[in-house]
């Protein structure tokens, strides 16, 4: 249960309700109470005039209407109230679960880029949504039917003893019997549902990653496989399905054997106890086994209810394994830090710790605001690295990067990432409309604004010629658009932000010569006032920079302008030439 006691927080935000819903649980059972007690008055009625101590039929007519009308009452009443008890703690129940969803949402969301190196996709939306589903089970249901069993067992076992307390201890006896067995059943159910949820769960990563990368699967002809792979998880998840279905097949036998079990006893001890003058009315016995009757479903639920919060108990703890991971990023400074674009690396080092490779070795260099830098390297050699480190999605192993003289952890992680337009090297792109994904650089743009960003990228005229234009909405990560185009969408979505650091990473890498020339002219007028990092494989994308660094294996082998690194010996000049006599041929 400890995992459990991170959802009071939420009990106590519903406090309100859930006291209203104990209150009308509570007056649901007592009316439907009532009901057992009046159809054993009618019959007391009946036998009385089979006895002769009443001899009006007039009188016994009137006495069993006025029964029927009250038992119609009660029947009535007790069942508005049982319908507000489910719209109260079922609707508690979905606030709660929303609640939970939120927090978990929100908390995935800070979290480090290594966390989702570490978890897949498919068990991140398991546990928002089949965990979740499971504690909701506990926060309605299970606590609903405690409620309801608690006080249906003390109105009606009260009741019970003050009538009859011999064939009260005979007729309850068999109940815990069928609370231990449901509970025992409940539990087998548990681990055998434990193993489908593990099934279902490589299921959907299955699915998710298959239809994630069904160009992959097509271009491979590999259907007939994937299919065939999914076919193999399915059956061992039907399998296991079925080993389940077997075991909840025998739950409500159960029930019904035990029930029949109890109705024996009472129409055995009953009868038994009507003969030798213990009981003095017919009507007791058949109140006793409605009463029964009654009892049976709170009893079995006790069994059910436990199960249910084992299941809970479970899943929270796969909740809280997540909720507990502390961002490694986190806003440690609560002001504004207006960030101008000045920034120098000092020797800085950096290690992926999942694959413990050395990313950076001791990078030293500086960038003023309005300066461009482009970073050139093989691949591998680090640079993409150094774009995440000025966004922070990393911190520096050792080192010191400083925007505006300030160490990078001393500033505003909020403001940092504002001031931040960032086109990574495989653009992705929302299932949304092209107006809405470049959009999402500046939510409260406007028309023209995205006009003049597409513009700045090159890619307007390509958009005004889908029959939608900018209302075209991009499948899955945007496969309606070529290549370039989906770098250029995404580069007029860093653009529109009008931020103070620009970071290209590779992004020009599937557009033409003549179009990247174009839109290097354009961002040279965009960026007079802002520090610009481009990354690329291509001189031709960085030689206008006002600086560019050579990477090799984390290091930074060269440095200088397009002039002068073409007139030393090295990697730049040989890249120059070779790319020179390509684009001769
Ligand atoms: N997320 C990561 N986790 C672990 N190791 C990584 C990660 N990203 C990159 N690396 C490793 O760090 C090194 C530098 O990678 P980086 O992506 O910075 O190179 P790059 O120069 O941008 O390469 P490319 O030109 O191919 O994009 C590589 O050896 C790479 O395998």
């Amino acid at each position: 249960m400890r995992a459990l006691r991170h959802l009071n927080k939420y009990f106590l935000k519903y406090k309100y309700r859930l006291l209203i819903g104990i209150a009308i649980t509570i007056i649901a059972r007592i009316f439907a109470t009532l009901v057992p007690t009046l159809v054993g008055d009618s019959v007391d009625v009946v036998e009385q005039y089979i006895n002769k101590d009443i001899t009006d039929l007039s009188e016994v007519k009137n006495g069993l209407i006025i029964n029927i009308l009250l038992i119609l009452g009660a029947v009535l009443i007790s069942a508005f109230f049982t319908f507000l008890m489910r719209q109260t703690f079922i609707v508690v129940s979905r606030f709660i679960e929303f609640d939970l969803k939120n927090e978990v949402f929100q908390h995935y969301e800070k979290l480090s880029l290594n966390f989702y190196k570490k978890n897949r996709t498919g068990d991140l939306m398991n546990r928002i949504s089949e965990d979740v589903s499971k504690v909701r089970m506990y926060v309605g249901p299970a606590i609903m039917y405690s409620v309801n069993t608690i006080t249906l067992f003390v109105v009606v076992i009260g009741y019970m003893i003050s009538i009859a307390p011999e064939l009260t201890l005979y007729t309850v006896t068999p109940l815990p019997i069928l609370s231990i067995s449901i509970y025992k059943l409940s539990v087998a159910i548990h681990k055998r549902s434990t193993v489908v949820q593990e099934f279902l769960s490589k299921l959907t990563t299955f699915t998710q990653e298959s239809f994630s990368g069904i160009t992959v699967i097509k271009a491979y002809g590999i259907e007939t496989q994937t299919h065939q792979n999914f076919t193999d998880l399915s059956n061992t998840s039907k399998d296991k399905n079925l080993d389940l279905a077997k075991v909840q097949a025998l739950f409500f036998p159960l029930m019904v054997l035990l029930i029949g079990f109890s109705n024996i006893l009472v129409i055995y001890i009953g009868g038994k106890q009507f003969l030798d003058g213990t009981i003095k009315d017919l009507g007791v016995i058949v109140e006793f086994i409605i009463f029964v009757n009654m009892l049976t479903w709170p009893v079995a639920t006790v069994g059910w209810v436990s199960s249910i919060v084992q299941q809970a108990e479970a899943s929270q703890v796969r909740i809280n394994e997540f909720l507990s991971q502390e961002p490694e990023i986190t806003n440690t400074i609560s002001q504004d830090t207006p960030i101008k674009g000045n920034i120098s690396f000092d020797n800085v080092s950096f290690i992926y710790d999942d694959t413990n490779i050395t990313a950076l070795k001791k990078v030293s260099f500086e960038v003023n605001t309005g300066e461009t830098i482009g970073i050139l390297g093989k691949t591998g050699s680090g640079k993409s690295t150094i774009l995440d480190l000025i966004g922070r999605l990393y911190d520096a192993s050792s080192g010191e990067i400083r925007i505006d003289g300030t160490p990078i952890r001393n500033l505003n992680l909020t403001n940092l990432r504002e001031s931040i337009g960032y086109v990574p090297q495989d653009a992705f792109l929302f299932s949304d409309s092209i107006k809405n994904n470049i959009k999402f650089g500046k939510e409260k743009a406007t028309d023209d604004e995205v006009y003049k960003a597409s513009k700045n990228a090159v890619v307007h005229d390509n958009i005004v010629g889908f029959s939608k234009g900018y209302d075209t909405v991009l499948g899955e990560r945007g496969i309606t658009l070529s290549g370039g185009q989906k770098q250029r969408v995404s580069i007029a979505r860093a653009i529109i932000k009008e931020p103070s650091i620009l970071l290209f990473d590779d992004c020009l890498s599937a557009v033409d010569t003549e179009t990247e020339e174009e839109i290097l002219q354009n961002l040279n007028n965009i960026s007079k006032d802002k520090t610009t990092f481009i990354v690329s494989h291509r001189v031709s994308t960085a030689k206008n920079a006002d600086k560019i660094i050579v990477l090799e294996d984390g290091q930074i082998i060269q440095q200088g302008t397009h002039n002068q690194l073409i007139n030393t010996e090295g990697y730049y000049k040989e890249l120059y030439l070779k790319q020179l006599s390509e684009k001769e041929i």
